[in-house]
């Protein structure tokens, strides 16, 4: 998860469109892709089963036209097609051979899908992490029957999770009731993503292109807007984050109240067949703060540790760092699971210099990730464990550089 410095190359935005089944995905594709804005995208369709429909039923032709997937495990093998594709797209080769690097790729996912391994996908290959850039996850909850779905979907409740942004749909159709019980129910697990009813959306930017920090900033809306209006809600003194889940009779985190050791995650045994049945989940998410400059070993230490001890709990982060090297340039980092994004640097700050990382995570410990925070930063919590005793932990990667 260490940041190995800024990407040379311009990248392909890419736009993840989740939601659960029936929730409304293809019809709100189909709805923007003559936008002008998505005048040079591909659209990739992920659908389970051996008869992919959804292709069929996308009417508008984009300029890279419509590429489908289909018949795979959701997780893995469609994962591995969707690399395949994606390298493919950017390289002119294979799929869709003689055809210049789209600008923009859209993928829309199955209804079925857990986003959080196609983002790591995303960020771990060699060649998909420097050739595309995420432009943002876009997730369609069902105004209606959005609220019954989270609660008996574990996947839906991830693809909530991880959105930069909810759109609504069906509010038509929808009673006063259902569609307060499902905002209600998209707050608790994503409080930080903006929710936009379908029906009044008029073009795909801010919903399927632009979601990214450099387009929010162009837009003006500032950092906030890209990590979360709760980051700015929360302000910068509190050291306590904005949690989802707090009332989700769902949640589970049995550990929130007191301080564990340093552990590693179970690895997910992709030997196994798919368990998409329904757990009891503790979704939440938080965000850590610092306005001291932040010495860039001391970020990626920081990263690297949480990344081996906790990288499978990680649903999405996002952050912004106030660098001691380079404080007049904030570094921007995006990772899912144990992968980050390699970071890009911002030519200045748009609002206050401050180190904001915004954590959404499943069954992840707060409090051992503030601590662990606070160990690297400088900050040392007064029950945390110190630089010492991290650094004496068998688990501390050797060679990271504490605080310096
Ligand atoms: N009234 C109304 N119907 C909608 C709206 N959005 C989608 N639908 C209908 O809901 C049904 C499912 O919509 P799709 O766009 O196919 O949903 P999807 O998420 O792509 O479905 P899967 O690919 O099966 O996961 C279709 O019959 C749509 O016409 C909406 O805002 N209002």
């Amino acid at each position: 998860m260490i940041p190995s410095g800024p990407a040379s190359r311009s990248p392909v935005k890419l736009t993840l469109l989740t939601g659960f089944l029936g929730a409304g995905k293809t019809t709100l594709l189909n709805r923007l892709i003559g936008d002008a804005a998505l005048a040079n995208a591909a659209v990739v369709v992920n659908e389970f089963g051996e008869a992919a429909i959804d292709p069929l039923l996308i009417e508008a032709v984009s300029s890279n036209g419509v590429i489908s997937l289909s018949n795979g495990c959701l997780c893995c093998t469609v994962r591995g097609e969707l690399v395949d594709t994606l390298v493919d797209l950017a390289e002119g080769t294979g799929t869709v051979p003689e055809r210049a690097p789209p600008e923009r790729v859209v993928v829309e996912t199955t209804g079925l899908a857990d986003p959080a391994p196609i983002l790591s996908a995303l960020m771990s290959h060699p060649v998909l992490s420097q050739v595309y850039a995420l432009d943002g996850v876009v997730t369609v909850v069902d105004g209606e029957n959005g609220a019954r779905t989270l609660a008996e979907h574990e996947d839906s409740r991830r693809q909530v999770a991880v959105a930069d942004r909810i759109v609504l749909t069906k509010s038509d159709l929808a009673s006063p009731d259902g569609l307060t019980g499902t905002r209600r129910a998209v707050g608790r697990l994503n409080p930080r993503a903006p929710i936009v009813d379908a029906a009044t959306i008029e073009g795909a930017t801010g919903i399927l292109v632009g979601c990214g920090l450099s387009d929010a900033l162009s837009r003006g809306e500032g950092i906030s807007a890209w990590l979360g209006a709760a980051a700015d809600a929360h302000g910068a003194a509190s050291p306590a984050g904005r949690q989802s889940g707090e009332d989700d009779p769902n949640r589970s985190e049995p550990h929130a109240g007191h301080h564990h050791a340093l552990h590693r995650d179970h690895a997910h045994g992709h030997d196994r067949p798919h368990d998409h049945q329904h757990r009891r989940d503790g979704i939440r998410s938080f965000s850590l703060e610092t306005d001291r400059p932040v010495a860039f070993d001391a970020i990626a230490g920081f990263l690297q540790i949480l990344a081996e001890t906790a990288g499978k709990r990680i649903l999405r982060m996002k952050g912004i760092v106030l660098l001691a090297e380079n404080p007049g340039r904030p570094l921007v980092l995006h990772g899912v699971q144990g992968f980050m994004h390699p970071p890009a640097q911002l030519p200045a700050w748009p609002g206050p210099p401050i180190t904001r990382i915004v954590l959404i995570g499943q069954g992840l410990d707060e409090r051992y990730a503030r601590d662990l925070f606070s160990a690297f930063t400088g900050g040392i919590a007064p029950d945390a464990a110190d630089r010492t005793a991290i650094e004496d932990n068998p688990l501390a990667i050797p060679g990271v550089g504490f605080g310096r």
